[in-house]
């Protein structure tokens, strides 16, 4: 029996999975692949363009032929798959338009694309932004149809650059949220088995969900063999931009999207603020992070010491009680949690729906008292969550000392793997953002490390830079990942919400902050989120 076809009793859900615009094959990934162009000809204007968008962006003639273009109605979108074509390519059009090619970023949006795009994202009940959904869920194309999706059977859809970097960097994270399918298959079978009472399946469940976490880390270690740094941070992650916190990027008050009309009162809508696209935005690891029950709070209320603000840390205990009532289910970090209206809405419909089913940690909890050095003073709100009388939350392991063994040892190998998966992800941060903001390494992801000296200035654009960066670079390479990022002076420099068309990446001196698409220091972020997940082992 092919492991979908496994009987899951998906009753716990209030929706089906179809409602959810899940599958059980490749998870948030639609079953059946995108469509790469709109098939009514009325659509052919925008079509045109997205044909062309990396020549016409070159020629600087896009922003000339999006003004010039009609505005199209989406009414004509006959079909689900077709909305989604409509939203990636206005997605891609837009942020083209906005950014331009070492161009002053534009903070009006014509009417063309602006009017459509603000439709079809209320339509999917998503941001009007360029977002994960944009790059990879709706974004890709199978080489043989007959096989399934894996990166030696994808190719890329819309691109900005058209670089094999860009497409590999958007190829990995569709291979990757293309395993939430067996994740979510596999999420599903433990909520049945926690409801028999199946300690041993439950404990196999968990197994594989471990192994599943770690082929993520396999995948993600993949992005060094086509996606260089360099490229990324200078050529790629500019487009990705978002307009929140964009000052220094020309865009203060953000975009303004002309010929949207303010719903309350008919007016034209003011300027908007929405960040970029970036992978948090992918819903495979916030359901991973809901399975196993690993919250999330602020930054300053973590729950590994909570003292990221020394005056704050004698109130701490205070401080986490306040922040678990008011974020009761994982993940509550304020940017994770606003990255879910940056996915498609059925998405974030299925984590909040998942968030109040799944009881995953609990049961673990409940069933190897005696085995796990469980401090139940630190972890009796979390028990006492569970319904008093759901018997199959009772424990139900007793004395079996071996069964309880094994069902610690398999979730707290989830937690691992995933402590190791987001370790992983910082060194690709420290090599993608932090070691190019810093100048510390340059083109060849694969060549010896050679690590040049940085480059005085912290204010010139990558294309001033170029030649001079491309002359150190001979030979030049992806450094360590040792950077420091730290100091007092904020530059906006490195995430794909803090950076300029042209001068959106540039370098930064040493002891500058480098901040990423939350407004926060995505070093500190990470290493936040990362302890968080360290400290949820039992
Ligand atoms: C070149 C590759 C990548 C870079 C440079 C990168 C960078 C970042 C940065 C800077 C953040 C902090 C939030 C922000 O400021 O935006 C972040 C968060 C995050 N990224 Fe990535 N990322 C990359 C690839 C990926 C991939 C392929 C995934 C897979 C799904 C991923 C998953 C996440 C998640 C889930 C978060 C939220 C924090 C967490 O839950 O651990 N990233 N990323």
């Amino acid at each position: 029996m092919s492991a979908t076809n496994e009987t899951i009793d998906w009753s716990f859900l209030p929706k089906t999975l179809d409602q959810y615009e899940v599958n059980l094959e490749s998870g948030f990934i639609p079953a059946e692949e995108p469509l790469s162009r709109l098939p009514n000809p009325y659509y052919e204007p925008w079509e045109e363009l997205a044909s062309n968008i990396s020549q016409y962006l070159l020629a600087k003639v896009l922003r000339d032929k999006v003004k010039s273009m009609p505005v199209l109605t989406i009414e004509k979108l006959a079909t689900r798959r077709e909305e989604h074509r409509a939203y990636v390519v206005l997605c891609f059009l837009s942020h083209a338009y906005i950014w331009g090619l070492n161009q002053k970023a534009e903070q009006v949006l014509p009417a063309s694309l602006a009017v459509p795009w603000w439709n079809i994202s209320k339509k999917l009940r998503i941001k009007p932004v360029f977002t994960n959904a944009a790059s990879v869920v709706w974004n890709w194309n199978l080489i043989d149809k007959n096989r399934p999706i894996g990166l030696d059977n994808l190719k890329h859809g819309m691109l900005f650059t058209g670089s094999f970097d860009e497409a590999w960097f958007f190829l990995v994270t569709v291979a990757m949220d293309a395993k939430s399918g067996a994740i979510l298959r596999n999420i599903g079978k433990i909520i049945n088995d926690i409801s028999k009472g199946d300690v041993s399946a439950v404990t196999s469940g968990l197994e594989k969900l471990s192994t599943h976490i770690n082929d993520l880390r396999l995948l993600l270690a993949r992005m060094f063999e086509n996606c260089d740094p360099y490229v990324f941070y200078w050529r790629m992650r500019q487009y990705m931009a978002g307009w929140k916190n964009m000052k220094e990027a020309g865009l203060e008050h953000g975009v303004k999207y002309e010929g949207v009309m303010d719903e309350a009162d008919g007016t034209q809508s003011e300027y908007q603020e929405f960040y970029g696209g970036n992978a948090a935005q992918s819903s495979t690891i916030q359901l991973i992070d809901i399975a196993l029950g690993v919250h999330h709070y602020p930054i300053n209320v973590g729950v590994e010491n909570g003292a990221t603000d020394g005056n704050k840390a004698q109130n701490i205990d205070t401080m986490k009680a306040e922040m678990k009532a008011k974020y009761p289910k994982p993940p509550g970090n304020p940017f994770l949690m606003e990255m879910r209206d940056y996915m498609p809405g059925t998405h974030k419909d299925l984590l909040e729906d998942m968030g109040k089913v799944c009881h995953i940690r609990e049961f673990v909890l409940i069933n190897t008292d005696g085995v796990s050095r469980i401090d139940y003073e630190k972890f009796q709100a979390e028990i006492e969550r569970v319904s008093a009388d759901d018997i199959s939350l009772k424990n139900i392991s007793g004395d079996d000392l071996k069964l309880k063994n094994g069902l610690l040892k398999a979730y707290n190998k989830c937690i691992s793997n995933l402590k190791v998966f987001r370790d992983y992800h910082m060194i690709i941060v420290k090599k993608y953002i932090v070691n190019q903001a810093k100048g510390h390494s340059f083109m060849g992801s694969n060549a010896p490390d050679t690590t040049p000296t940085p480059p005085k200035s912290a204010t010139s654009s990558p294309v001033q830079d170029k030649a001079q960066t491309i002359g150190n670079a001979s030979g030049g390479a992806v450094s360590g990942a040792d950077s420091k990022v730290a100091g007092p002076k904020s530059v906006v420099a490195a995430h794909t919400n803090g950076i300029k068309p042209g001068k959106l990446a540039r370098f930064v001196e040493e002891g500058d902050v480098i901040k990423g698409t939350g407004g926060t220091d995505p070093i500190e972020f990470l290493t936040h989120i990362k302890n968080e997940t360290r400290d949820s082992r039992i």
